[in-house]
């Protein structure tokens, strides 16, 4: 009653109004809380999250739903998250229960903590990834080599059906690992090849492949405990601690390899000119655990952001012949005399693509902000959504990014459809209606190296290639969520050599 209270007198003082409240049918929101948990499963949970905005109407961009003993704001609203990351990018953060949800896995680290700490693993690792270290295109061309060598072709020139997205897991996998341990787990080369999506990680039997079933596992639970936010924490198993342990084992041989080597050495390891994570950071510290823990937190969050970005841009081209002719033509005119960096960052019908594919299908549908102390949000409020609202501190936001990237004033009532064109003409938004790569001081520090990857690949590929065909049964669009959103039927194509 006395939380009730100040919240009345706070949100009159700060002439806040509230938005739409969603009802629940159980006075804890414990069935909206199950029905989260289901949308997940029957890999729909961009769209319910989106679908929650909808329930009150036309013109509503922000609601607010009660889960458990949290209440949570869910907004799409481009001016809501402007302040969230920069204006008053201090009064949210990613609150205390992503580190208790996160901990078994992956520790104390860069995606966990918050504060000074935070500041400190940020300080460690921001300078490598500055654009020297991760412009590094002959780490992608050999992994792409390994990529090319599945892709066989038959003699009227075109491949088996292929399912794509376990490829592109595999590629992004050997790329990271070689850039943090400087040693890629070589998934490409030990993969059985599946036909079915999902198939090669769990199936592989090597040890490496056995680590990434063990990641991969590890973080579909780390999703699962974080839907129920501060109680997260007690949703856990044994299943779910051996998929940690053998996580920590896997990487600790690197950690524990690199320390024995000690300073002795240094000279000679950097003097190799290969970037490599472990050694820049080892550099500054020898506590193992910490060395597990920082590295461990890059390669969970890159582990399958790149690969789902991959998936994603060749789903929609098998979609989209025009699209994939159009953008393979523009490919073998830019990229005559070989690729750099710099023109894969200037080729914009391609970044258009990747921009078109983040905002369909977006990579991280939901990014989770809570309230480091009362504050507000400048829109949502009151009948016409136009009053700003009051949040108590600890209060969790969630910025539905699949909502806004959809929202058909914004983009037009074509939102729903992949056209890169949308990317040449004027829209409504103001830049903050797009963030796939999340904002503010948190930031995401992969971006370079994701985007560099994934043009790599589009080049790489389609100067190989001048057909794809969609081998999928016509079917409902699928989100595969596991914090990261992969395509639910995987990408199941066949592809034709150009003479
Ligand atoms: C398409 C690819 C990628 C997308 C869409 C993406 C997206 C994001 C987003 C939305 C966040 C913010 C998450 C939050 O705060 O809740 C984030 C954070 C982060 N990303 Fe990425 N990411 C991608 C690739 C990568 C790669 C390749 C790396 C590393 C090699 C990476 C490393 C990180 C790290 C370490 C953070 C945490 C930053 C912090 O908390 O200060 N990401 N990413």
């Amino acid at each position: 009653w006395q939380a009730k209270k100040r919240y009345n007198v706070e949100r009159t003082r700060r002439s806040c109004q509230d938005p739409p409240q969603l009802s629940n049918r159980d006075p804890f929101g414990l069935l909206r809380l199950i029905e989260a948990l289901k949308a997940g499963r029957e890999e729909r949970m961009p769209q319910y999250v989106a679908s929650l905005i909808d329930q009150p109407g036309p013109g509503v961009h922000t609601v607010q739903a009660k889960l458990l003993s949290d209440k949570m704001t869910v907004t799409r609203d481009p001016q809501n998250v402007e302040a969230i990351f920069t204006t008053q990018a201090q009064d949210f953060d990613i609150g205390p229960a992503r580190l208790e949800c996160f901990r078994p896995l992956l520790g104390l680290g860069l995606t966990t903590v918050t504060g000074e700490a935070w500041k400190h693993s940020r300080a460690l690792l921001r300078p490598q990834f500055s654009r020297e270290q991760i412009s590094d295109l002959d780490l992608e061309e050999r992994h792409i080599q390994d990529l090319m060598k599945v892709l066989d072709v038959r003699d009227n020139g075109w491949t088996e059906k292929v399912d794509l997205q376990p490829l592109f897991s595999n590629l992004t996998h050997d790329t990271v690992t070689e850039l943090l341990y400087g040693q890629s787990i070589g998934s490409q080369k030990h993969a059985r090849r599946p036909s079915a999506p999902y198939e090669s990680l769990s199936k592989q039997s090597d040890e490496a492949s056995e680590f990434g079933h063990h990641l991969e596992s590890g973080k579909s639970w780390l999703y699962e405990r974080m839907v129920l936010g501060r109680l997260g924490w007690l949703f856990s198993s044994t299943k779910f601690y051996n998929h940690c342990k053998e996580v920590h084992k896997y990487v600790d041989n690197f950690v524990y390899a690199r320390i024995q080597q000690g300073e002795a050495d240094k000279t000679e390891i950097t003097s190799k000119g290969k970037f490599v994570l472990l050694n820049e950071l080892a550099k500054h510290t020898h506590n193992s655990v910490q060395l597990r823990n920082e590295t461990l937190h890059v390669l969970s969050a890159s582990w399958d952001t790149t690969s789902a970005l991959l998936g994603w841009l060749f789903y929609f081209l098998a979609r989209n012949p025009r699209v994939f002719d159009k953008l393979r033509n523009i490919i073998l005119t830019d990229f005559i005399s070989g690729i750099d960096f710099r023109q894969l960052n200037n080729c914009r019908y391609l970044q258009h693509c990747i921009n078109e594919t983040f905002r369909v299908a977006a990579i991280i549908p939901v990014i989770e902000r809570v309230c480091t102390r009362d504050t507000t949000l400048p829109q949502g409020g009151g009948p016409n959504g136009r009053s700003s609202i009051f949040l108590p501190k600890n209060s969790r936001v969630l910025i539905s990014t699949y909502g806004m990237q959809h929202r058909a004033d914004i983009w037009g009532s074509d939102a729903a459809d992949f056209r890169p064109e949308r990317w040449e003409e004027e829209k409504n938004g103001g830049g903050w209606d797009f963030v796939p790569f999340a904002g503010g001081p948190r930031k995401c520090i992969g971006q370079q190296f994701a985007l560099t990857e994934a043009s790599y690949t589009v080049v790489r590929l389609l100067q190989r290639f001048d057909g794809i065909e969609n081998m999928e049964p016509p079917g409902p669009i699928k989100f595969h969520h596991a914090l990261t959103n992969s395509s639910g039927t995987g990408v199941q194509v066949r592809l034709h050599e150009a003479k």
